[in-house]
């Protein structure tokens, strides 16, 4: 799949977000998108799964098995969470992802409906819509934020199944989990352009470092640091 010169902006007269853009991603690949907050990641990843048209430029090769999980599940509807994976498998032509649910930990609120979830297992319902179906386009937009740590180690597997069956998967991931997959390529949007980013090296342990600066560059800091692939909390 390929992204080629794409420009994308909101509304004519607002800020490009991207601009001449592009991106090649092979079969079985794993992208990492990082960058600095409000630079375009989420909008990368609308692009990438077809729910925004470039306005200039070409997205091309783009796998038929789309699967998408939004940052935040829109959990203001009125479905049982089995009745909407079932509802959703349908529409997208797809099987019901059983097993999926009971991977994710999450059989246990089949029944519950979705206004009622907390925001952890509204995400995870978000997630196994996105999973069903053998995609071979994966999207997830921060899909470990306020996951538990099983249903986080699972994720991590189940991506790189994804993966190992052919699939590309795309996520942006601010908590760094999916460097446990092997094979994660970094990209970082920056200034309307995505460039790869400096390779993690997982065997280099990891250290912790104290920072005392004044609280009006705390956040400007972190969010460098995030984007260059550092974990900040
Ligand atoms: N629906 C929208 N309408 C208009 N502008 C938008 C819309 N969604 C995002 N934007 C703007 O596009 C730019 C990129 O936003 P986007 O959400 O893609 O960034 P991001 O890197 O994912 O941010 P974050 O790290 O905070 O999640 C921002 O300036 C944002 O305000």
């Amino acid at each position: 799949m390929r992204a080629t010169n794409v420009s994308f902006r909101y509304r004519r007269g607002d800020p490009w977000v991207l601009s001449d853009a592009s991106l090649d991603l092979a079969p079985g690949s794993v992208a990492e998108i990082t960058g600095p907050n409000g630079t375009g990641k989420s909008t990368l990843l609308r692009l990438l799964a077809g729910l925004l048209r470039p306005v200039r430029g070409r997205i091309e090769e783009r796998p038929a098995v789309i699967g998408y999980a939004p940052e935040r599940f829109p959990s203001a509807q009125p479905f049982t969470v089995a009745a909407y994976l079932r509802h959703m498998a349908a529409v997208r032509r797809v099987a019901v992802p059983e097993e999926l649910t009971a991977r994710l930990g999450m059989d246990h609120l089949l029944g519950q409906k979705l206004p009622d979830l907390s925001k952890g297992s509204a995400h995870k319902v978000g997630l196994a819509q996105a999973l069903a179906g053998e995609p071979g386009l994966l999207i997830l937009d921060e899909p470990f934020a306020g996951l538990d740590a099983t249903a986080r180690a699972e994720l991590s597997v189940i991506v790189a199944e994804v993966a190992a069956r052919g699939g590309i998967v795309v996520a942006s991931d601010h908590q760094g989990d999916l460097r446990s997959v092997p094979g994660v390529t970094r990209y970082e949007v920056r200034d309307g352009k995505i460039a790869e980013a400096v390779p993690i090296v997982v065997d280099d342990p990891l250290t912790t470092l104290t920072i005392k600066l004044p609280q009006s560059k705390a956040d400007a800091l972190a969010a460098r640091l995030r984007a260059e692939g550092h974990e900040v909390s």
